[in-house]
């Protein structure tokens, strides 16, 4: 509800709260894609395109959305994204965000560059995004640390060997405030990501990104991927694949998930939405490992649309963020709430009873007719 009184009614009500609500800098770097943008808006106006065949009078008077991932039972197909810098939009930050997953018994996906540690986050279903940082040592000991903690998966963010050009966060000067770290790396010389001096027009000036061209390694290659797997006792998802072709080499490369994924639109601008290639990777896998999706995410009609085109899952990231600025651990419970009986409802109302049921059938692409 809002101060007023007047119901939230859709996703977009958290985020307009939180626009009235953050302040520039930390509503700036959450909200952002990087260069035009085209990317961020493609990715939910790619779902409009895509439309849904119900079928009729299939009593759909118990729907059930349970399903696992990666063999672990999960209440529904809507999961936590990692978000970096969650204490920027609530005090409880990260903890907030896992006691909310916990809660309506889904999946959260830690950042490693979160402001709360990684052994602080509490039991549930919970996996660690990882960066590969300059210091291979460092990178170990956070899937180490993972381990030891009960995390049950590995997702290697490979869409970021730079940081993409965020213009507002280079307006800004974005900076972590200084009363937080990336706890993970206190007392390594790692935990601050301060303010950066642009000296020519040409510089990126936001803190984020000088932070990552010392820390992170652009050498980021396929053989990484198989570094993290041999590291890793747990399974290893990549996070950042758009084309069939990545897909293959991914899935030969051994890992065991992968999330279609364009960072929500903040890496390279004018790559397409994440739904338009959902299906492309899908096919190149034919079934050899689990695949995810996230990117634009705002309706249960999204989710529906999702899996019908092949995805297990699908993860939200700002909706989370604009939740948890609104109530903390309790907004996010409220908003996975919303978007979860918008999902029971558009399977009813398409005649599905459980996930298992969403078939390619339910919906029709613009050009890729399929029956
Ligand atoms: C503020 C913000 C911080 C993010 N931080 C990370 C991160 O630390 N690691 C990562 O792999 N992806 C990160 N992402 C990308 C998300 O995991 C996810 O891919 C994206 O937000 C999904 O799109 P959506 O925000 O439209 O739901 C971040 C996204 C946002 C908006
Ligand atoms: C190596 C890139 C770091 C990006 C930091 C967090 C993030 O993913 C985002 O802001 O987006």
């Amino acid at each position: 509800m809002t101060g007023q009184g007047t119901p939230f009614v859709s996703l977009d009500d958290f985020e307009q709260h939180a626009m009235r609500n953050l302040d520039r800098n930390a509503l700036d770097y959450y909200r952002s894609g990087a260069q035009d943008m085209i990317t961020l808006k493609e990715n939910q106006r790619a779902f409009d395109r895509v439309f849904i065949r119900p079928r009729v009078l299939r009593d759909v008077s118990t729907v059930a959305l349970s399903t696992s991932i990666l063999g672990e039972q999960i209440a529904s197909p809507i999961c936590i994204a990692p978000t970096a810098m969650q204490r920027m939009a609530h005090p409880d930050g990260e903890l907030a965000t896992a006691r909310a997953a916990k809660r309506k018994s889904t999946c959260m996906v830690l950042s490693s560059w979160s402001t709360t540690r990684i052994e602080d986050i509490g039991d549930g279903v919970k996996w660690l995004q990882l960066y590969v940082y300059k210091d291979r040592e460092a990178t170990r000991r956070l899937i180490e640390r993972a381990q030891d903690s009960g995390y049950t998966a590995i997702a290697l963010t490979v869409d970021t060997p730079y940081l993409g050009r965020r213009l507002a966060d280079i307006r800004n000067r974005f900076r972590l405030p200084p009363h937080l770290t990336m706890a993970n790396f206190a007392d390594t010389g790692k935990a601050q990501v301060g303010k950066a001096e642009a000296t020519s027009a040409a510089d990126n000036a936001s803190g984020l990104a000088a932070y990552v061209a010392s820390q992170i390694d652009p050498t980021l290659n396929w053989s990484h991927v198989e570094w993290v797997k041999s590291v890793a006792r747990i399974p290893v998802l990549v996070k950042g694949i758009l084309t069939a072709e990545d897909a293959v080499l991914a899935v030969n490369a051994g890992v065991d998930g992968i999330i279609v994924s364009n960072h929500g639109g903040r890496q390279l601008d004018t790559v397409p939405a994440t739904i338009d290639v959902l299906e492309e990777v899908c096919r190149a896998v034919d079934g050899r490992v689990e695949v995810f999706l996230d990117g634009g995410v705002r309706r249960g009609t999204d989710v529906f649309k999702a899996l019908a085109l092949g995805a297990r899952a699908v993860f939200l990231g700002r909706p989370v963020l604009w939740a948890l600025n609104y109530n903390g651990e309790d907004g996010v419970v409220e908003m996975l709430n919303m978007i979860n009986e918008e999902l029971r409802l558009a399977m009813a109302l398409a005649g599905c009873v459980s996930v298992a049921d969403i078939t390619r059938n339910h919906v029709k692409v613009p050009g890729q007719p399929r029956l």
